[in-house]
């Protein structure tokens, strides 16, 4: 009998390594490019400018908003690594970058020690408050001739958690603390932009008046994105193209996707993963739907069960999506719901079914998981059905309805 210690030790010396540098598809990963964030580079160079002149006396501040996945962290942890590196080189001045998660570190305490311990500034351990480490560190700037940019990420916790007198501490240190050559200087990043909206217009006016947007990617940037990732991690011809256009297509913003990159790169590494598995010396389509489905499981469950549908469930589906795109509201009472269904039904030269057949037709598409209902309560007149869909309103899952639709109009003639 082949021992389980044999057939381990066989599958380890069969297998096909297809990815050669895991690292490079780790989310914390910043690559030496960022496709399609060059202009942002550049805009932050700009921001920053002043601080080679040598004798700057002003310091920055700018906010970084954009979903999440659009590459704000790695971005400006490139363009601080990079900046530092030019500061010194080309023009003689010391710049240090920091990089302070304000999720971790979501206290003004905590982000003064973080800042600190970046810096191999020895705290001591007496308890200084946080105001009192945020100078000491000014200090130590100011002795050695230091600018200093501070990358405040996920800068929404603290917003979010801290009490006013601490925000408006952090922002308006230079208030705070008299200095003549102001060496602290931000960048704020923050997922949505409402959270700084929310803000005490002092500190709002104060930290927004720049502001550089990171949009959601479209489908051909993120093709880019993968490209590259697939150059640096994977051995040579070893992920189709097909793989690429697929995952593209998927998350790509232009094709309703989210345009987030880092699930895009989940994808294909997860992708790659799963033909290493399958001993496959080549990432193909299948892999990557394979991927995608083990990523997004209840989503590709519900699109796989739509094609089991019929034609007026998938008609009563479609002008669901049709009322909450024209209502731009979450649910619509069942009343409109019907009308609007009745409307497409003749729109496709269909005879509309009856009000208890179409309620038939809602409590499957409910079992399926595709849609929501609720009775609604006070302030309506009567009681009436709310219905609302349990997935986000995607332009893909509407193409697929559509489509889905044409299929059993076609199939009927
Ligand atoms: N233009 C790009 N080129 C290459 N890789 C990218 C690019 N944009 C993002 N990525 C990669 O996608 C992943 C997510 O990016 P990042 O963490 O910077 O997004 P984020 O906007 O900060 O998201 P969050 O708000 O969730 O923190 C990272 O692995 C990053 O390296």
């Amino acid at each position: 009998m082949v021992s389980a210690k044999d057939i381990l030790s066989d599958s380890l010396r069969s297998s096909v390594l297809i990815i050669k540098h895991k690292d490079k598809l780790s989310p914390d990963y910043v690559p030496e490019n960022l496709p399609h964030r060059e202009e942002k580079i550049k805009e932050l160079g700009f921001v920053f400018r002043d601080l080679l002149a040598g004798d700057a006396k002003d310091s920055e501040r700018v906010v970084i908003v954009g979903r999440t996945g659009t590459g704000k962290t790695a971005t400006v942890r490139l363009f601080g690594k990079n900046f530092e590196d030019i500061a010194e080189r080309e023009y003689g001045v010391k710049v240090k970058y920091v990089h302070v998660n304000c999720y971790r570190h979501r206290t003004l305490y905590l982000i003064s020690q973080e800042i600190a311990n970046a810096l191999k500034l020895p705290i001591p351990s007496r308890g200084l408050s946080a105001q009192e480490v945020f100078k000491m560190i000014h200090e130590y700037l100011d002795r050695r001739n230091i600018h200093l940019i501070v990358a405040l990420d996920e800068f929404g916790h603290f917003l979010n958690t801290a009490n006013t007198e601490e925000i408006y501490f952090l922002v308006r240190l230079y208030d705070e603390i008299s200095a003549i050559i102001k060496r602290i200087s931000y960048i704020f990043i923050v997922n949505e932009s409402h959270s700084i909206y929310k803000l005490d217009r002092s500190i709002r006016d104060h930290i927004a008046r720049r502001l550089i947007e990171f949009p959601p990617y479209k489908s051909m940037e993120l093709y880019d994105i993968l490209k590259y990732r697939v150059d640096e991690a994977f051995n040579d011809n070893a992920v189709d193209d097909e793989v690429l256009q697929f995952i593209s297509n998927t998350y790509g913003y232009d094709k309703g996707g989210n345009g987030n990159a880092r699930i895009a790169i989940e994808t294909l590494s997860l992708a790659g993963e799963i033909a290493e598995k399958e001993g496959s010396p080549v990432v193909l389509l299948d892999h990557a739907k394979k991927a995608n489905s083990t990523i997004n499981p209840e989503i590709q469950e519900i699109v796989d069960s739509l094609s089991y549908l019929d034609l007026h469930q998938l008609i009563l589906l479609k002008a669901l999506i049709r009322v909450l795109n024209k209502s731009k509201a979450d649910e619509v009472t069942m009343g409109t719901l019907e009308e609007e269904y009745i409307s497409l039904a003749r729109e496709f030269n269909e005879e509309p079914r009856r009000h208890t057949q179409v309620y038939e037709y809602l409590r499957k598409l409910k079992v399926i998981g595709i849609i929501n209902t609720r009775q609604s309560g006070k302030g309506m007149r009567g009681r009436t059905t709310l219905v609302s869909l349990s997935l986000p309103l995607d332009k893909r899952l509407d193409d697929y309805i559509m489509q889905q639709i044409v299929v059993r109009l076609k199939s009927k003639a």
